[in-house]
């Protein structure tokens, strides 16, 4: 893909598992380790990456020669999403054609520059986003983000599964939303269960690339356009995405340096 280096998708199957906010941390880690990084919000129907990078409602994309647009730049991150196009105050009422068609126009008619990561913040799920993903470009792996719940793993193994058959190599698995931390009594309390990123990454034979807490900084810091990672360079969680974000680098280029593999499906 011109302009970019490595495609990355951040997936999970089940939905407000924490995508958008792994995948604009994680974005956030790459980029203070010096890499150039750019964010593709996938979510047609639900864009979160405008507000959580703090882009102005109203802000458009400029054009960029006949049939492109340049990506708005946010912390030092390049950026593109259906919210830059529309009126995110009315719901997009469209068939699926509809979806894919805009999505595809998001993938090929951005103008990134010079990318050494672009991350895709995909829907959640299995259809035709993800089908069309891992057909129009080149992915180098994708990231799984998953609470450590059985039903959301459920989902998590189906997402597993399907960039299996589409031949993605998943880099890992993150697990968000593992402990809660009371911060009046110090307290622990695993709300959604324990060890299920650990589960999964040993079924699937990937690893956990990190755990990241309950907590409410990380939803006030996101929601608010300031994620974690630039808000709080210093906490825990920023160094535990400083940490994911060397695994997914060091995953991407290790895959990179073994060269294409050839594998055979119906
Ligand atoms: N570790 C966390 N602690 C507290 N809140 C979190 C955490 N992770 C995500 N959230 C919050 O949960 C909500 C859903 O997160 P997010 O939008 O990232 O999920 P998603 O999986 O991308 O959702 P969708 O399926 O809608 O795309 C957001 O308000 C976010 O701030």
């Amino acid at each position: 893909m011109e302009g970019v280096k490595h495609i990355v998708a951040v997936a999970s199957g089940k939905g407000g598992v924490g995508k958008s906010t792994v995948t604009v941390n994680l974005a956030l880690a790459l980029s203070a380790q010096g890499y150039r990084v750019g964010v593709l919000d996938a979510d047609i129907y639900g864009p979160s990456q405008a507000q959580m990078l703090g882009v102005k409602e109203g802000e458009r994309p400029q054009a960029a020669g006949e049939d492109k647009f340049f990506p708005l730049e946010a912390h030092g991150i390049q950026a593109m999403s259906m919210a830059f196009l529309v009126n995110t105050r009315e719901p997009m009422v469209w068939r699926g054609p509809m979806v894919v068609g805009a999505f595809q126009q998001l993938l090929n008619q951005t103008q990134w520059d010079n990318l050494d990561f672009l991350l895709i913040d995909m829907p959640p799920g299995t259809g035709d986003i993800q089908l069309t993903l891992s057909q129009r470009v080149p992915v180098s792996g994708a990231v799984i983000v998953t609470t450590p719940q059985d039903i959301a793993l459920l989902d998590a193994r189906k997402g597993i599964e399907m960039f299996r058959k589409v031949n993605v190599p998943v880099l890992g698995i993150v697990e968000n939303m593992s402990t809660y931390h009371c911060e009046n009594c110090g307290h622990e309390a695993p709300i959604f269960g324990t060890g299920g990123g650990e589960r999964i990454a040993d079924e699937y034979e990937t690893q956990v690339l990190g755990r990241l807490p309950l907590s409410l900084s990380i939803r006030e810091l996101a929601d608010s356009g300031n994620p974690s990672v630039i808000s709080e360079p210093d906490s825990p969680v920023s160094q535990t995405f400083g940490e994911i974000a060397k695994r997914v680098a060091s995953e991407v280029d290790g895959a990179a340096e073994q060269g294409p593999t050839i594998s055979f499906s119906e």
